[in-house]
């Protein structure tokens, strides 16, 4: 799957995105942004661009051993959009730190393009974005986005800098500083980072957390039409399960901790992908699935917990001799 953008990709204009319910039926135009299996399909068997194959991970912390996830299998193909819910502290963000190379497995195996992950972080071949942009407050956006080419030791492309702004919307601010842009911007200015090398992998970790819900879902939109010219093979952390369901090609959802794969969806829904999407009733039908499925995790995780809490309460009467 090249990364270069197709040039019949529209842009995604959130109010005429979505398309007809028909747009992928048979005698229709091929989409060009069918899912990835189904175009891998003819080459033979899909790429796997990321891999876990049965992760386990502990955290020994003193005397205790948080097991964050256990038995993990997952796969990310090359060019396809994953997004990864679950509930708090079920280990998303690990899984993402582990494809980054920044920690190891306590049992299986992590690869990315068949390579341990240090392997592409080396190459600086993995793009990375985080909640937190990061962004260096004294330099100017257009050279927070040049960062990775110094730290790659590479001279600057200002064309594809210039490329990276205007993909983000952010041309008219290459000269200002991080502090003068609205968060929105800044993340967006986080993202452009991440793509300046041209990375084959995309590591998103919650990039739009901490912005209201009217800016985020707008950069949802503005995600997607980016991945849509880029096809940058990405896995997204979110709790949001609107944003998982709008960006992605399908939906892995993790139990509570210790994190085990519970459940996969493929999101068959038309692109490009926008506001009137959103509005449709086949949308909320899947996002109202998973939400249920992960209300019922949180339920059974409460039901376990109030087990756990009347059990130590018993041991405790029991040491007191009541
Ligand atoms: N460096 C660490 N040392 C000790 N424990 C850790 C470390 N990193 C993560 N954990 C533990 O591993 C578990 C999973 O954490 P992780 O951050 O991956 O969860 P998450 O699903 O991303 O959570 P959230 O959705 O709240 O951000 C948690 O119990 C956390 O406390």
């Amino acid at each position: 799957m090249g990364k270069s953008a197709p040039a019949s990709i529209p842009p995604t204009d959130p109010d005429t995105g979505g398309g007809p319910a028909g747009s992928t039926e048979e005698g229709t135009a091929p989409d060009p942004d069918a899912d990835p299996r189904t175009e891998s399909a003819d080459a033979g068997s899909p790429r796997a661009a990321l891999e876990l194959s049965g992760v386990t991970k502990h955290f020994p912390l003193r005397r205790r051993n948080t097991v964050a996830l256990d038995g993990v299998d997952l796969t990310v193909e090359q060019g396809e959009f994953v997004s990864l819910l679950g509930p708090s502290g079920c280990g998303k963000s690990t899984v993402l730190r582990l494809l980054a190379g920044l920690e190891e497995p306590t049992t299986g195996r992590v690869r990315v393009h068949d390579r341990p992950p240090a392997a592409l972080v080396n190459d600086h071949r993995l793009g990375i974005a985080f909640q937190q942009h990061a962004l260096l407050p004294w330099a100017s956006i257009a050279d927070n986005v040049a960062l990775p080419f110094r730290v790659a030791g590479r001279p600057v492309d200002r064309a594809r800098v210039t490329e990276l702004l205007r993909l983000t919307g952010l041309e008219e601010f290459a000269e200002a500083r991080p502090r003068q842009l609205s968060g929105g911007m800044r993340q967006r200015a986080a993202i452009a980072r991440a793509l300046a090398l041209n990375p084959e992998v995309l590591l998103l970790d919650e990039p739009f957390g901490s912005l209201d819900a009217v800016t985020r879902r707008r950069l949802n939109f503005e995600l997607a039409r980016i991945w849509s010219e880029q096809r940058i093979t990405t896995l997204l952390v979110t709790h949001d399960v609107e944003e998982a369901v709008l960006l992605a090609n399908r939906v892995v959802v993790l139990t509570g901790r210790p994190g085990r794969v519970r459940h996969v969806e493929h999101i068959d829904l038309p692109r490009p992908r926008g506001g009137r999407l959103t509005r449709e009733p086949r949308f909320h039908e899947v996002v109202d699935r998973l939400t249920a499925l992960l209300d019922g995790d949180l339920a059974s995780r409460a039901g376990a917990d109030e087990g756990a809490t009347a059990q130590t309460g018993r041991r405790w009467l029991r040491r007191r001799g009541r």
